[in-house]
């Protein structure tokens, strides 16, 4: 038996912020050695942020890359930290086709050369990699071998896969590293890891959340261990990141799939923790073919028996709508810090879709950098001034009233010289003014405007192009209107729990969906009730179901086809839309891609 003491930093790091992340990595290196670990491990491309997208493609930001890796190794040694082994993923490029691709790639590779690249590969041949640094030098490298190509992922396009497996003896013990959908795919790297004796596989990850992921991972992690013969270590990334959040939630599982350490669920963390592990004998002059053995540290730092052991500390773990509620404060809190915005804005109706996101900003950012203004138009009802004063009071936002009236008002008279104006358009132009007056409050004051569309609305396109729909970030992108109502009553019973004043006014959430547009106007108008809309999406958007599929599952006829007729149209509208946080496993966007301009109707399948 070997005891490791294992640390892993799950950190919020920043897209292209080669700097920031370089000196995160310090600062978490610095505490692991504090704890008295024998190694620290650093998520999926920590150095440069996760995902890179069409970055990976420049060959200055790659070069960066390679420069800042090996820069790292020597300010870690610098500080004091040389020799502790730093496991941290980066961006790198293959240097020597002969030997780091595949024999069919290379010889692509050596050929197949046009003005964009290599033929079928991404140009400059950047790859996914892991380091290891130790005493001020990169001593070991990794490229990801699985490269995950679809839903959110384009990895093909980004990355061109790696070759070998990496065994790197760490404080005596033989650790295979391998990268996020290394994992997910069977065979691979994971099989080789076992094949090669190695005693324990550390899995670097930029896993974005969606619901139940967690458990999906967990039990992916117990069935490789115990294909891997070890136990597994799990580390992810956490942060929000455009229209994703990674959620740490790492997690270390023995052989047996026994559950023996879980991080923190969205917010940074350091997990320590001692391995005791038995020697499979690894001979590194038997390793299979395409395995590389790196001697780093033969022995621990310091023996087991003489540190005191580390208590590993349970974090509690979020409910199901919890990790909701606390993926959309993070997706929505990192791209406005991210993006350098100090305060957002938005309009407050004192309905349940500007009140939810009015809550969701106040605890990603305070109340003070949240600006919520009441636009009443002629058709406001007064409810709607007076729960959107409520809920600024519950919450403390800084509050506004602008009347639109005498704008709209102004708007008809100078445009009805022109055209008449269709009932449509009139109810448009409310929207449009209120959109105009929140981006001149955007411009002025520098505020991020929110859109407070969700995800059922979006599907049908029922909000205003240029009106409603204006804004940055739209934080409900992916939550559906049933939903929306469950995070409500979920954080209110939260603030109660806790002896504080719910955020959101009952009224919001009781009363009858409305856009107020035009007289006695309510969604139900325009709409199937919410309980069958967002069903049905769920089988239309999230299941790519077929109309014949629809009507199996049990929904009328006449309602499938409106809904659908509704959510193909609205192609062009949502493409037009501000990025938000997915929270499903289709969210609009990268997610569900379909052609704007199509004749393909599901009816045509009758
Ligand atoms: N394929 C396509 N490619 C490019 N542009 C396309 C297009 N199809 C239509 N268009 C354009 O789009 C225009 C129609 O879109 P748009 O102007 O947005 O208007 P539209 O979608 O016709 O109306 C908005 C609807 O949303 C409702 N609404 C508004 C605001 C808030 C809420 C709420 O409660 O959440 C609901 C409102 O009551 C109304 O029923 C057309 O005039 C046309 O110019
Ligand atoms: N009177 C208003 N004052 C300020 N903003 C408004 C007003 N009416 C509409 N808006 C803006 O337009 C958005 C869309 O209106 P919509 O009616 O869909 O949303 P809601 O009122 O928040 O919720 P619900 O759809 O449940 O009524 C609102 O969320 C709000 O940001
Ligand atoms: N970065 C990755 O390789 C992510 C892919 C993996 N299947 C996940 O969603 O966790």
């Amino acid at each position: 038996m070997t005891q490791l003491r294992l640390a892993l930093a799950q950190v919020n790091a920043t897209v292209g912020d080669l700097t920031a992340n370089a000196a995160l990595v310090r600062e978490h290196a610095a505490s692991a050695a504090a704890a008295g670990a024998d190694l620290v491990a650093f998520p999926e491309m920590v150095l440069t942020g996760y995902p890179v997208e069409d970055l990976s493609l420049r060959t200055s930001f790659v070069e960066a890359s390679r420069t800042a890796v090996q820069q790292l190794a020597r300010d870690l040694a610098a500080d004091g930290l040389g020799e502790l082994p730093v496991v941290v993923g980066y961006l790198d490029r293959v240097t020597d086709p002969e030997t780091q691709l595949d024999a069919e790639a290379a010889a692509r590779a050596g050929s197949g050369r046009d003005e964009r690249g290599v033929v079928g590969m991404p140009k400059g041949l950047p790859q996914n990699c892991a380091a290891v640094l130790h005493r001020g030098q990169v001593v070991a490298r990794y490229a990801k071998h699985h490269l995950p190509n679809y839903g959110v992922f384009d990895e093909f396009r980004f990355f061109v896969p790696g070759r070998d497996l990496l065994v790197a003896r760490i404080g005596g013990v033989d650790v295979a590293v391998v990268i996020c959908e290394d994992l997910w795919q069977d065979g691979g790297p994971v099989e080789r890891a076992r094949e090669a004796g190695a005693e324990l596989l550390l899995v670097l990850n930029g896993s974005p959340w969606e619901r139940d992921k967690d458990d999906t991972r967990l039990a992916l992690a117990q069935r490789r261990a115990a294909e891997a013969g070890c136990p597994l270590a799990f580390l992810n990334l956490v942060g929000g990141q455009d229209d994703l959040v990674f959620d740490g939630d790492s997690l270390v599982v023995a052989a047996d799939g026994e559950l023996l350490a879980r991080g923190a669920q969205f917010a940074e963390d350091l997990l320590v923790l001692d391995l005791d592990l038995p020697q499979n004998g690894l001979d590194p002059q038997a390793l299979p073919a395409g395995v590389q053995h790196v001697v780093v540290r033969d022995r621990p730092a310091s023996p087991g028996s003489k540190r005191p052991a580390v208590a590993v500390v349970e974090r509690e773990r979020l409910d199901p709508v919890g990790e909701v509620w606390a993926a959309l404060q993070l997706g929505l809190g990192d791209y406005v810090r991210k993006n350098g915005f100090r305060k957002v804005a938005l309009g407050l109706s004192g309905g349940i879709d500007s009140a939810l996101v009015a809550a969701i900003a106040v605890d990603a950012l305070g109340p003070e950098a949240v600006t919520g203004i009441s636009l009443p138009s002629s058709y406001s009802s007064e409810h709607s001034r007076t729960d959107a004063d409520d809920l600024a009071e519950r919450t403390g936002l800084d509050y506004r009233t602008i009347p639109i009236a005498p704008m709209v008002d102004a708007f008809t008279a100078g445009l009805s010289d022109a055209m008449k104006l269709s009932p449509v358009a009139e109810e448009n132009l409310q929207a449009r003014v209120r959109g105009t007056t929140l981006m001149a409050l955007s411009n002025s004051e520098g505020h991020l405007v929110l859109a407070t569309s969700n995800k059922s609305e979006l599907s049908v396109g029922y909000s205003t192009l240029y009106g409603d729909s204006v804004g940055g970030y739209a934080p409900l992108k992916d939550v559906p209107k049933m939903l929306v109502w469950e995070l409500a009553r979920w954080r209110n019973a939260q603030a109660e729990a806790r002896g504080e004043v719910p955020p959101i006014p009952e009224n919001s959430i009781s009363k009858v969906p409305s856009a107020e547009l035009r007289p006695g106007q309510t969604d139900q108008d325009s709409l199937p009730p919410y309980e069958v809309l967002d069903d049905m999406l769920e089988h239309y958007v999230v299941g790519a179901q077929g109309r014949s599929e629809l009507l199996a599952a049990g929904f009328e006829a006449e309602v499938v086809d409106e809904v659908v007729g509704l959510v193909d149209r609205a192609e062009w509208k949502r493409r037009q839309f501000a990025p938000g946080v997915k929270i499903s496993s289709v969210a609009f966007g990268r997610d569900r891609r379909l052609p704007i301009t199509t004749h393909w109707r599901e009816q045509q399948s009758r």
